[in-house]
């Protein structure tokens, strides 16, 4: 038996990726919250001839605490497209709702900016006492999704996609994603030379970007993040319920040493709260967390200049549940 509740589920993310947990047989109940229209999206996803459940709150009659209780996983895509001081609010109540009803639960965060809306999950577990480094989340599949992609493309073959795989590490914005394409499945030719790699960094860096601009105005990426946040809430799941061997890049707490967090900041030389790796995933979340192993030069400065920015949004993350700001 296993819960999954989205938190946001009325949105652009939120919809699609309810519509795949609701396809994913292992979810046996389905509890979709928003402030607005969950009810409506829930009735329609509840025809779909599949195992799971499907209930839909709003906040009036305690609709959050309805939809949280009993959750195994809580994957949270409430809040607006590049609006952090807003989302940050907006986490921090769930925050408080989740630590509340559902403290156990896998808490996987997709609203932005990742890099400080995990931090703030964090703080609000540690004020309820009930923070546990290995059960928080950044949903950063996104990007590694995107580089399976672009990859293949530069080999020139698109039915590659889906068995590339790259270590996106560091964080989910702009510079912190670190693409160590040096370890790709598929390696790239050495006659594809430097300037076509850095090209293609850039890409998958700042693929976000080109999701906005293509929609004009219109949000960001919704149907690939959805994509995106049902694979890894399905790894999640699987490691949840005894499968071995499964690992996925995430933004997690460091904190914890017997899963290898010093380990990274050793490897990392610096002492990050935050970082995004290859994590093994068991049924109690974290299981391992990867050294970053062999990398070139080059993906060693990438890795030098995402540090100072991650750094920075660490900090404003803790410090909003101190003093509100972002
Ligand atoms: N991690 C990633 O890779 C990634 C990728 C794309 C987008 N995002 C982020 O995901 C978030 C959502 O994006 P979207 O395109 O789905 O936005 P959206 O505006 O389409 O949907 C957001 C939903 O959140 C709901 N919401 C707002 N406040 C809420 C609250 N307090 N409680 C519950 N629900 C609430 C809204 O009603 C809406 O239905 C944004 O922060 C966006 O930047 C992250
Ligand atoms: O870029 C954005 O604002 C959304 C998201 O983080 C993305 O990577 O597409």
């Amino acid at each position: 038996m296993v819960k999954a509740v989205v938190l946001g589920a009325a949105g652009g993310i939120g919809q699609p990726l309810s519509l795949l947990l609701k396809a994913n047989p292992t979810v046996t109940e389905l509890a979709l919250y928003d402030i607005v229209n969950a009810p409506g999206v829930a009735v329609d996803l509840s025809h779909i001839a599949t195992p799971a459940k499907v209930e839909g709150y709003l906040p009036a009659d305690e609709g959050l605490k309805k939809a949280l209780t009993g959750a195994d996983i809580v994957v949270i895509p409430a809040g607006i497209p590049r609006k952090p001081g807003i989302n940050a609010g907006i986490i921090r109540d769930l925050a408080m709702g989740v630590a509340t009803i559902a403290p156990k639960a896998f808490v996987l965060v997709i609203s932005n900016p990742v890099n400080s809306t995990v931090p703030i999950v964090a703080e609000v577990f540690k004020k309820h006492g009930v923070f546990d480094p290995k059960r928080i989340f950044g949903v950063t599949t996104l990007d590694v999704v995107r580089a399976s992609t672009f990859v293949s493309e530069v080999l020139g073959d698109l039915s590659l996609a889906p068995s590339v795989t790259v270590p996106v590490v560091g964080g989910h914005s702009g510079v912190t994603i670190v693409p160590l394409l040096s370890q790709s499945s598929h390696p790239l030719p050495p006659s594809l030379g430097q300037s076509a790699v850095d090209k293609l960094v850039k890409r998958i860096q700042f693929g976000g970007d080109e999701v906005v601009k293509a929609k004009d105005g219109a949000g960001s990426a919704t149907l690939s993040m959805a994509y995106a946040g049902a694979e890894f809430a399905g790894k999640v799941i699987r490691a949840l319920k005894g499968e071995k061997g499964l690992v996925a890049p995430t933004y997690v707490n460091l904190a914890a040493d017997e899963v290898g967090g010093k380990a990274l900041q050793k490897e990392l030389g610096k002492d990050l709260e935050y970082f995004s790796a290859p994590v093994e995933l068991g049924p109690n979340g974290v299981q391992k967390i990867n050294a970053l192993g062999n990398i070139t030069p080059a993906e060693t400065t990438l890795i030098q200049a995402a540090l100072p920015e991650l750094a920075i949004n660490i900090d404003k993350g803790i410090s909003f549940v101190e003093a509100p700001k972002l």
